[in-house]
């Protein structure tokens, strides 16, 4: 490792935190914090559809900075989308303002599974260049990779675009188990691939979302995502720091973490305390509600402070909220919680 980044992961409370050592404040960034609720963003998107922005990468750059420099974030998520690599190997894919994913030919068959070929860094050139512009950029704010794990991916495959019960994604599994396992063991090799390339490109730490695994049981996640979610984070094993993420899956957090994640990602359902005596040992990452970010600053505070209390049980804590910024935020809350986390436990750190 050169000395340059040596001294760049040393400095950085995000990455001391993901190794569970004792940063010098408390990190934070925000899950979407680069989208519909910056006017800055919604300027620079005009006219250019969402997965034309991710193949840009000068816009990609600007996108992906707006956030930190708006708000000091400990951190930049890099701008893409879970579909980039499932367009990119040629599947027909768009993502619909105001709804999300929509597929063309929604996967159904052993055949559809053939659909999905192996990603080569070649298909995702864009994504290569826009990290090698941003880790210029960033000096010592690390930036995040991240990719959709297999379950939350075959979800918008199966149903054709977002799904409130996934029914026919869960009837395929139980119907046909191989069909099932041949469209995720594809989608984790493309996934794990995806990851490896922002990796090599600068990224220092990853993010797996998976969304959507809080629709399956305990059971149905060790049997049908948990191999696959496993399979795709062994692609940067050991190179950095892995973080995972779901929404409503504090059924599921011990097995989530079976996948190896060193950083577990905890919705606003479940209170880091709870969770982290659940999971020692563990950095956990969340977990304010986000639409607490669209309250009156006093009952925002004090439930900024309370995560902050409760994130102290932990390992390592990450500062973040439970889902996504929601579009409707007001930037300005944002920079609140952003500089009362950063005071706060600094001010924690001073006293020991
Ligand atoms: C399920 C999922 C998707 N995409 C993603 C997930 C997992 C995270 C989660 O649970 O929210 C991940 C994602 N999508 C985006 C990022 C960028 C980084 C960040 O700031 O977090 C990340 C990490 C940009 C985006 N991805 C999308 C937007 C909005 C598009 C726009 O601004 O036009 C952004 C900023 C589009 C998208 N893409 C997807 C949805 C549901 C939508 C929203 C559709 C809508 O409401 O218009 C699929």
């Amino acid at each position: 490792m050169s000395s340059a980044a040596t001294a760049t992961s040393t400095s950085s409370p995000f990455l001391a935190a993901c190794r569970g050592e004792e940063p010098e404040h408390t990190p934070v960034w925000f899950m979407r914090q680069a989208g519909r609720s910056l006017p800055e963003y919604k300027e620079a998107r005009a006219g250019t559809t969402m997965l034309e922005a991710c193949r840009t990468p000068e816009l990609v750059a600007e996108i992906t900075m707006q956030p930190v420099r708006r708000y000091s974030t400990d951190a930049a998520i890099f701008f893409s989308d879970i579909v980039v690599p499932i367009a990119a190997i040629g599947v027909d894919i768009e993502i619909v303002p105001g709804v999300g994913p929509v597929v063309a030919e929604p996967f159904r068959s052993d055949a559809d599974a053939k659909r999905l070929r192996n990603l080569d860094p070649c298909d995702v050139g864009y994504v290569t260049e826009a990290i090698g512009l941003l880790t210029k950029e960033l000096g010592n704010i690390p930036l995040i990779g991240f990719a959709g794990a297999p379950f939350t991916l075959a979800s918008y495959l199966i149903e054709g675009g977002p799904s409130r019960d996934h029914a026919k994604t869960k009837a395929l599994m139980r119907s046909h188990p191989d069909v099932w396992h041949s469209i995720a063991s594809r989608l984790a090799a493309i996934c794990g691939e995806f990851l490896r390339v922002q990796v090599e490109a600068g990224a220092q730490a990853v993010q797996l979302f998976d969304s959507w695994a809080g629709a399956l049981s305990e059971a149905d996640y060790r049997r049908f995502a948990l191999p696959h979610s496993t399979a795709a984070l062994a692609g940067v094993a050991k190179s950095v720091p892995r973080i995972h993420f779901g929404v409503g899956t504090g059924h599921l957090l011990e097995a989530m973490s079976e996948t190896g994640a060193e950083v577990m990602g905890v919705d606003f359902r479940i209170p880091l305390d709870e969770a982290a005596a659940r999971l020692p040992g563990k950095t956990l990452q969340g977990n304010l509600d986000p639409a607490a970010i669209l309250s009156d600053d006093e009952p925002l505070l004090a439930e900024t402070d309370e995560v902050l209390r409760a994130g102290r049980a932990a390992k390592g804590h990450i500062f973040n909220l439970g889902h996504g910024v929601l579009p409707d935020s007001d930037p300005a809350k944002l920079k609140l919680v952003v500089d009362r986390v950063h005071e706060q436990s600094s001010r924690e750190a001073s006293r020991r």
